[in-house]
């Protein structure tokens, strides 16, 4: 384990993409089409820019932002699914994470299986993972599904699958995006009580969420991003107060 103070550094963060668009419209563009040679245009994106926070341990970060506005990039780039164009992440912990859905099970195993995967991804033998496949199937409620392929499950099932494994882990950084919104009220509330547990346990927890109301109750440190950049930065309430006043249709309306 790192002696650094922070358990996630990312310093000056950003993530470049080129978007291909195919000419159209005119009439060479239709000829060119026709011949089976598109013309591409290409456009320089940057999903993030200049992103930085530092994570404490067993503090919890809530990233908040409408749709588009980074928050998925950046989970994706603290677990190292995808790398930095520019700037650098630290990540000095043991992080297990619960991505977008899809993110993380083979389709075409059953949960039993993709469980016994995951475990050994995380670095945990057979035998490891047979004492905590119990506790996987009781906090999910799967029951007679964990022997279906994850392919056949619906959304909130995978997710259930997808945070029971992830908090059975012993991570000390657990990220989170905004799956949970999927469950059902009587399985989110399970959900956040056991997030409870682990802050409790010093677990240091970044989680993106669409709800304010959530990040509220939940962090101790917000950040507010739109169009891959940090507008707010700071507890809860300064954070929220400028999301809430940016994304309130009145402001939008006046811009
Ligand atoms: N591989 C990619 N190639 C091109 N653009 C991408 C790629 N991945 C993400 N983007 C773009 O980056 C931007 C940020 O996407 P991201 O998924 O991080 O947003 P988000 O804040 O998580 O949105 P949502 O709330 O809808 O989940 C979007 O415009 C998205 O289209």
């Amino acid at each position: 384990m790192s002696s650094s103070k922070y358990l996630i550094e990312v310093d000056n963060v950003s993530k470049y993409y080129k978007l291909h668009h195919e000419r159209k419209g005119t009439l060479q563009s239709w000829f060119i089409n026709s011949l089976g040679r598109k013309k591409k245009l290409d456009e320089d994106f940057w999903a993030l820019k200049d992103v930085s926070f530092k994570l404490g341990r067993g503090r919890t970060l809530g990233v908040i932002g409408r749709n588009g506005a980074g928050k998925s990039t950046l989970l994706k780039l603290v677990t190292g699914i995808i790398q930095p164009t520019e700037g650098r992440i630290r990540v000095n912990g043991r992080v297990s994470a619960m991505l977008e859905l899809g993110t993380g099970f083979h389709p075409d195993l059953t949960a039993r299986d993709n469980i016994f995967l995951n475990g050994a991804i995380y670095g945990f033998s057979k035998k490891d993972m047979e004492q905590r496949y119990d506790r996987i199937v009781d906090f999910s409620e799967l029951g007679k599904f964990i022997d279906t392929p994850v392919k056949h499950y619906s959304s909130g099932m995978y997710m259930r699958l997808a945070f029971a494994v992830a908090i059975t882990v012993n991570p000390e950084i657990l990220v989170v995006d905004e799956v949970l919104a999927v469950g059902d009220a009587a399985f989110g509330r399970k959900c956040y009580d056991e997030l409870e547990r682990m802050k409790k346990a010093n677990v240091s927890i970044l989680f993106v969420s669409h709800g304010p109301g959530e990040i509220a109750r939940f962090c101790d440190e917000a950040i507010y991003l739109a169009n891959g950049r940090i507008v707010a930065q700071g507890t809860p309430p300064e954070v929220l107060k400028m999301y809430e006043q940016q994304t309130n249709p009145t402001f939008i309306s006046t811009r």
